[in-house]
């Protein structure tokens, strides 16, 4: 790994390489129409209205981009649960998403905690933060294809490079009908873990992310994984996988961790093609790299950054890494492939 301080263009330090393709990034937009508050310990300022302009200004350089994205990746939290408090979700949804229509290539949106303290999943699923219509389906493989019980679903903007959306909430007590079995099966999951009264408290845990404001990834979910990751290594394909909740202990502070992240590490681990780990969730940013290989970002949230600065990245794909190009608070990053993960041609 390096990391780049200064931020050269990208295209200058991969002289010997040929740029295959690149995808925005960008995380914890947290937009209301509020001003400025601080995260739960009071220690970080919240800038809720200026995140639009954050947004907008991520958006005009992306479409200004001279290799112009193919897609970006929204990893979750668009707007705050503050919105509910005030009934100004569908509002202030609506005004993100207008601010997304100007952008010139396609976004594929993530659900994060705060999709689901303004909209219950059935309503998410009929809104337009459903982006599954982008998927792609592999022939023949019906396996391959998720199951209406998550959100999750897979594309391939470039041959041989497969992007796979994961619902970190799939098991969790967050917009959920709470009579449902499945909630209560989660809700037997949380307790099981934290006995605090407040489920959000991560106080005195030995497991500090088994929190209300985490989720999990049903078996289902896991087994769907497993399967399209197997079709991926025997084509020879290279997979990011994108997710609202990181599942690598090193790569941040731990109690933003997924409930089950062990057991979705052991899926990934149990294939070859999975050369990137992509989250937000944590604002603070992070990054590491696994004992196999795969980089574990999680991007900085643009709920927490200042108006003078900006908290994006554009991802340049190339035959043997990714290069992040951060601006304001990412930094930059270049991230080798595995050796035997390189493109050949
Ligand atoms: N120790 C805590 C932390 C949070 N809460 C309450 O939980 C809800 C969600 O918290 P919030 O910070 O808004 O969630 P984010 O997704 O924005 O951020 C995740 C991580 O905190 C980032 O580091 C909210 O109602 C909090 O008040 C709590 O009770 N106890």
């Amino acid at each position: 790994l390096e990391v780049m301080d200064d931020k050269p263009n990208p295209g200058t330090l991969s002289e010997n390489s040929e740029r295959l393709f690149s995808f925005g990034v960008i995380a914890d937009i947290q937009y209301a129409d509020l001003e400025d508050g601080y995260n739960f310990q009071g220690n970080r300022r919240r800038y809720y209205r200026h995140s639009l302009l954050h947004l907008q200004g991520a958006i005009e350089d992306w479409n200004k981009e001279s290799s112009t994205p193919c897609c970006v990746l929204q990893l979750g939290d668009l707007i705050d649960g503050y919105n509910a408090q005030y009934k100004a979700s569908e509002k202030s949804l609506e005004v993100v998403m207008n601010a997304f229509k100007m952008l010139e290539v396609p976004v594929h949106h993530i659900w994060g905690n705060h999709e689901f303290y303004n909209f219950s999943r059935d309503y998410l699923t009929n809104s337009k933060l459903n982006t599954k219509f982008l998927e792609d389906q592999i022939v023949h493989h019906p396996e391959t294809m998720p199951s209406e019980n998550y959100y999750a679903y897979h594309f391939v903007p470039f041959p041989k490079f497969r992007f796979i959306l994961l619902d970190a909430y799939d098991l969790s007590v967050l917009g959920i009908d709470q009579s449902s079995p499945k909630y209560q099966q989660c809700m037997k999951i949380l307790r099981e873990h934290n006995p605090n009264v407040e489920l959000n408290s991560p106080q005195g845990l030995s497991e500090p992310h088994f929190v209300q404001f985490n989720g999990g990834f049903s078996q289902e979910q896991l087994n769907w994984l497993n399967d399209v990751l197997t079709f991926s290594d025997t084509h020879q394909e290279k997979v990011v996988i994108v997710s609202h909740l990181p599942i690598y202990p090193d790569s941040f502070n731990s109690v933003c961790l997924a409930w089950n992240y062990r057991d979705a590490l052991a899926v990934m681990w149990s294939h070859q093609c999975v050369v990137g780990f992509f989250a937000g969730h944590t604002h603070d940013g992070g990054y590491s790299q696994d004992p196999f290989g795969v980089h574990h970002v999680n991007l900085e949230g643009v709920i927490e950054t200042a108006p003078d600065s900006q908290a994006f990245g554009t991802v340049h794909v190339y035959p043997d890494k990714m290069i992040l190009k951060g601006r304001g608070r990412v930094p930059d990053r270049i991230m080798n492939f595995k050796k035997e993960a390189s493109f050949h041609f």
